[in-house]
């Protein structure tokens, strides 16, 4: 699961260059192979046409009739081995000897990178032929997709059943396939994707259209008669229904159930990605109560080094600090992190077991206090702003999110129905939770709290602090929020999550305004 994390992306450009070596190795020595029967036939030639030319004087001496023998039975078994060896064999035997070494991409990378994309496209309303043109909001990134590139991400897209960004990509491929020159795919293989999903997304006399061009190109095509039969009689049926009066089409099943609704009524999922864009502006009734300041929250620590405090909420209070962990504090976490990489886990809230999901996708690593003083630094740092005990908190989380890495909305406390959550730990539920950003994310990355409408941008060097909790102890539903899908760049954060035991007589009156 390499996609999960652009660290381990960057080792995949190492295999690569592997790859290019090895195959200019084997076309050098392909082409040497062919120099060399080349020479030999040209030898072959002169020779034979020396003895076209008078066959009698030519035979009659001995050497010659010596040679001639000698070419037709050393030299040309020479010339067939030559044929038959197999020049590529050793360098593909190099290369599968560098498989247990070097990380090789599989094919549920593929499918994970297409569906990262495709998550891209649908948050960040990219339509279809400008990332194929390589851009991304407007602004140039890489080279274009060929019309074979645009099918291989729709066929992704149809092996996960999902027509809808199927029906798109083969769209797009086919417009490709009539621009190129060197075509990269066929146009039967498009169209033979393209009719079915455009089927299983209820046009089927569209489904229809394509079928016929398709058979236009290959009659013969099983496939494509077997569907048109099929096409038809949907069409025919459809019809009849339509004569007796009744209306035929079946109710549209929206898959779009509101998970969660927020307060303005829509589904979760759309004010999700609405933040992820940025499109919200905080009205000015909000937003005009929010202040900054240099704060030492009564520790004596922070009297001396003061940190910037910002509010980007009041209730549930969401606090940012600024340049609270350093570039070179960063770069341990981060190196001490990369061996320990695993995909990131979320816990089935009814076995309370770790499992990987498709909501949540990066990979992550715990680090504990003793692995470098500069992790003891930063958890000391939680505990001097916070003005909370790290004593009971869980090891620093290192995350890295990778192409189109995300993190649905969730909760970070765990909810009554999931008592086993945090059991183990004997240190109760996660009463805050202080996120360091150890990057800044050119586009996308942003963390979002869907029912309160704030966005958070990250910015390196900076982190946010909020409590999950209530004083009750009843978890704040207010606090879900969600980390949007990285368009561009990579991402890095730290969680600190502190837990309820030992905070009794910290939890200061002066961060919170709820008393609940
Ligand atoms: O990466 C982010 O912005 C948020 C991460 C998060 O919510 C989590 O790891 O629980
Ligand atoms: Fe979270």
């Amino acid at each position: 699961e390499l996609y999960t994390c652009l660290a381990d992306m960057e080792e995949l450009l190492e295999t690569e260059a592997l790859l290019i070596r090895t195959l200019n190795g084997y076309i050098q020595a392909e082409e040497e192979k062919l120099q060399m029967l080349r020479r030999h036939a040209a030898d072959y030639a002169r020779e034979h046409e020396e003895a076209s030319e008078d066959v009698q004087s030519y035979l009659s001496n001995p050497i010659n009739a010596y040679l001639l023998v000698k070419r037709l039975t050393t030299d040309w078994k020479e010339v067939e081995t030559q044929m038959v060896d197999d020049v590529g064999k050793v360098f593909i035997q190099n290369i599968t000897k560098f498989r247990d070494v070097l990380k090789f991409p599989s094919d549920e990378d593929l499918n994970g990178a297409a569906v990262a994309l495709t998550r891209l496209q649908d948050t960040y309303k990219l339509d279809t032929a400008s990332v194929a043109r390589g851009e991304l909001n407007g602004i140039q990134y890489s080279t274009e997709l060929s019309a074979g590139d645009c099918f291989e991400l729709g066929r992704q897209s149809y092996n996960n059943g999902d027509y809808y960004h199927t029906v798109l990509w083969m769209t797009e491929a086919l417009q490709r396939y009539e621009d190129e020159n060197n075509k990269t795919t066929t146009k039967s293989d498009i169209l033979e994707y393209l009719a079915f999903s455009t089927y299983k997304e209820g046009n089927v006399h569209r489904a229809l259209k394509l079928t016929n061009e398709l058979l236009d190109i290959v009659p013969s095509h099983q496939r494509a008669l077997g569907n048109k039969v099929y096409y038809l009689q949907d069409i025919e049926k459809a019809s009849k229904e339509q004569k007796r009066g009744d209306d035929g089409t079946a109710a549209v099943q929206s898959d779009q159930i509101p998970v969660a609704e927020n307060k303005q009524h829509l589904p979760e999922r759309d004010v999700y990605e609405m933040h992820c864009r940025l499109e919200h502006i905080m009205p000015a009734s909000i937003s005009s109560k929010l202040k900054c300041r240099y704060t030492s929250n009564g520790n004596a620590f922070l009297r001396l080094a003061r940190v910037k405090e910002e509010e980007a909420y009041l209730k549930p209070l969401i606090l940012i600090y600024h340049d609270v962990i350093y570039d070179d504090e960063i770069e341990t976490i981060k190196k001490l992190a990369m061996p320990r990489f695993k995909r990131a886990t979320v816990q089935n809230s009814k076995t309370g077991e770790l499992e990987t999901a498709n909501y949540r996708i990066s990979k992550s690593a715990w680090l504990r206090d003793d692995y470098h003083p500069h992790v003891a630094a930063v958890n000391r740092r939680v505990e001097d702003i916070t003005g909370l005990t790290v004593n009971t908190a869980e090891e620093l989380q290192v995350v890295n999110y990778g192409i189109g890495g995300h993190y649905e909305p969730h909760f970070d406390f765990a909810r009554k129905e999931e008592s086993n959550a945090f059991k183990s730990l004997g240190t109760g539920n996660r009463i805050a939770t202080f996120l360091f950003y150890m990057s800044d994310v050119s586009q996308g990355g942003a963390t979002v709290f869907p029912q309160i409408n704030v966005a958070l941008r990250p910015e390196k060097g900076a982190a946010a602090f909020w409590y999950n909790l209530h004083r009750s102890g009843e978890g704040d539903m207010d606090t879900r929020h969600a980390a949007c899908p990285v368009l561009t760049g990579s991402k890095w954060v730290s969680n600190k999550w502190l837990h309820e035991r030992g905070q009794e007589f910290k939890r200061p009156c002066g961060l919170t305004f709820d008393t609940a």
